[in-house]
């Protein structure tokens, strides 16, 4: 492959994200970028009322990640320096056709285009796919308070909302490999031999391509 290692790792609220992105990163000595949650000041307004507050947390999740992958692209991917991120640009379409209707939900689709059409696409995407009693289990365990109220047909519709779009990036990205990892069957924290495997398939996607 040329492309230099883009690995972005993705999968609903609570998958797993942050925790595996972390850890293949220590594997394969990569610099890891993550989100930034506590600080968001929009976050906890949202969950208590998301008629009301989703087109604010929205275009403010799309202006972060815009300006850390465009920074990112321009310090590290093109200097040559593969990079692991704990999310894909995507996730704010994901999300936004959800919560936003009507005229915000036009308008910021075009906002994202505008944004994120000509940013560097993940050459590797490791999708953790999990069931709802799984993500709930996980969300309650990490104990974020704003999370703890979370509504279970929300979560469920994400959940069948990233299968839709991760079958919709094979196609509309077919340079982007997307490795799936059960998060339901994996327990990659406890089982050092699962994480093996699936660092494994992410070494063989990117093998071949000097690391640092
Ligand atoms: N495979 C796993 N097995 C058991 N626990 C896990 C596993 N992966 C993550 N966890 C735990 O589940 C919780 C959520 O993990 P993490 O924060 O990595 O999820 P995330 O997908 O990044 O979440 P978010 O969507 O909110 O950003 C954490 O407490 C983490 O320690
Ligand atoms: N509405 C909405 N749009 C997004 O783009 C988005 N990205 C993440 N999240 C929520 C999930 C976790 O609670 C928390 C941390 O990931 O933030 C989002 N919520």
């Amino acid at each position: 492959m040329n492309q230099v290692p883009y690995i972005a790792v993705e999968g609903p609220i609570g998958a797993g994200k942050t925790t595996l992105a972390t850890m293949l990163a220590a594997e394969l000595n990569m610099p890891v970028l993550k989100e930034i949650v506590e600080e968001n000041p929009f976050l906890g307004k949202f969950y208590q009322n998301i008629d009301e507050w989703s087109f604010q947390l929205e275009m403010f999740f799309l202006c972060n990640r815009y300006k850390q992958l465009g920074d990112t692209e321009s310090q590290l991917i093109r200097q040559g320096t593969p990079v692991i991120s704990d999310y894909h640009i995507y996730k704010n379409l994901i999300f936004s056709e959800r919560t936003l209707k009507g005229r915000e939900r036009e308008k910021y689709r075009q906002i994202y285009h505008v944004l994120t059409d000509d940013l560097a696409k993940p050459s590797t995407i490791v999708y953790i796919k999990a069931s709802l009693e799984t993500l709930l289990a996980r969300i309650d365990k990490r104990g974020r308070s704003f999370e703890q109220d979370m509504d279970r047909a929300y979560l469920q519709q994400l959940i069948e909302d990233y299968e839709a779009a991760m079958a919709s990036l094979a196609v509309t990205e077919p340079e982007t490999t997307i490795i799936t990892v059960d998060g339901d069957a994996a327990d990659f924290v406890a089982n050092p031999e699962q994480f093996a495997e699936i660092a494994d398939r992410v070494k063989a996607r990117i093998a071949g391509h000097p690391l640092r």
